[in-house]
């Protein structure tokens, strides 16, 4: 806040008092407020920034061409042809984000029970990695390896008699992993929560002529009312049978997900991610002090949406919630953000330069 004629900024309207207060003053050797008495202050004791470079862009795909479909439950949200996720990848370059993530609407007749569409060398994500690293090489691609936008029944896996099968499901990620990366993506990053899944795609790779390409683990991913308005988005939501509760970890636990995040790395995760953000900001703090590894923080849909709709009611300032929930994950100790933010936030923190 600048200082203008000797009053801060925020104050310049407010009526002058009169007369001082009578009081003693206080015998106070230490004033925490001094070092928060102007904004150059309180920048050189600053702890904690947000940059551009934090920042990952999940887009949403979907067949067809030219268009941009709005999520209605993710204000700002577009479900964009293959084409138009090239132009926001054009975006994200002229913004300097250095990353975007990839999550396809599938067709309704595409998804089967065994979620197949995942392993065509040609559907929707493998066609917009092609795309805009054709354009955009230097842009850093990040795509999902799970079920749920491909299966009939919303999971993440296989199932089989109402159990979702473990290493069967890892087989097949594994195919889609390979697809991913015949296609072009820079990172895999499973979401799926089956066990020695990472293990097994970092293998697959390796023997593949892939060993650049990296995993970021959705390694302490949770059971979460956040992800609805996502299912709205891929479409899942109104097929989803059930819960993820058998796979997804339990909202109640911390040490576990040091476990699950421990097994990540050590079956060769490059990054691990903690999953939704806000409700679990102890948990990315666990996370790095643990392990000291690069570590994510997903803003899931909903954290998105509450913020969005309570921004577009007039509730709240949109943009400094925005700002303050980023730099909330920052400071828990957060290497990076996926957030559907990442194109407003870095607008702003271009134009504060
Ligand atoms: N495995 C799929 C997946 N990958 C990312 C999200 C959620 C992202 C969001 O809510 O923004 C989900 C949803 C889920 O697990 O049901
Ligand atoms: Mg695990």
């Amino acid at each position: 806040m600048a200082i203008k004629f000797g009053r801060p900024i925020e104050l310049r309207d407010a009526p002058r008092r009169q007369t001082a207060l009578a009081s003693t003053p206080l015998d106070l050797t230490i004033r925490p407020r001094r070092n928060r008495k102007a904004e150059w202050a309180r920048r050189l004791v600053r702890e904690n920034v947000l940059t551009t470079d934090d920042l990952i862009w999940p887009l949403f795909v979907v067949d067809g061409t030219n268009t941009r479909t709005p999520v209605a439950s993710m204000p700002g949200v577009d479900r964009l042809t293959v084409d138009q996720a090239v132009r926001d990848a054009e975006r994200a370059m002229k913004l300097n984000i250095p990353c975007i993530a990839l999550f396809p609407y599938t067709e309704p007749s595409l998804r089967d029970e065994n979620g197949s569409e995942a392993l065509n060398p040609n559907n929707l994500v493998c066609q917009s990695v092609r795309a805009i690293k054709k354009e955009f090489p230097e842009i850093g691609l990040l795509c999902d390896v799970a079920l749920d936008p491909f299966t009939s029944h919303g999971h993440d896996g296989l199932i089989d008699d109402g159990k979702i099968l473990n290493d069967e499901t890892v087989a097949v990620l594994v195919q889609q992993a390979l697809v991913q990366a015949e296609a072009g993506c820079d990172v895999i990053a499973p979401s799926d929560m089956m066990d020695g899944r990472i293990g097994a795609i970092r293998e697959a790779l390796d023997d593949n002529g892939f060993a650049d390409v990296q995993i970021m683990s959705y390694a302490a991913k949770y059971a979460s009312a956040f992800y609805g308005p996502f299912r709205d988005a891929i479409g899942s939501a109104k097929t989803l049978t059930g819960d993820k509760r058998t796979y997804q970890m339990d909202s109640a636990n911390s040490d576990e997900a040091l476990r699950e995040v421990e097994l990540d790395i050590a079956e060769g995760a490059d990054m691990v991610m903690v999953k939704p953000g806000m409700p679990y900001l102890d948990i990315v703090r666990r996370v790095k002090d643990t392990f000291a590894m690069p570590t994510f923080v997903y803003q899931v849909s909903g954290e998105y949406a509450m913020i969005a709709g309570a921004a577009n009611n007039g509730w709240i300032d949109g943009e400094r919630a925005m700002m303050e929930s980023l730099l909330g994950f920052k400071r828990a100790g957060a290497d990076g953000i996926l957030t559907y933010f990442a194109p407003k936030a870095a607008e702003k923190l271009k134009s504060e330069g």
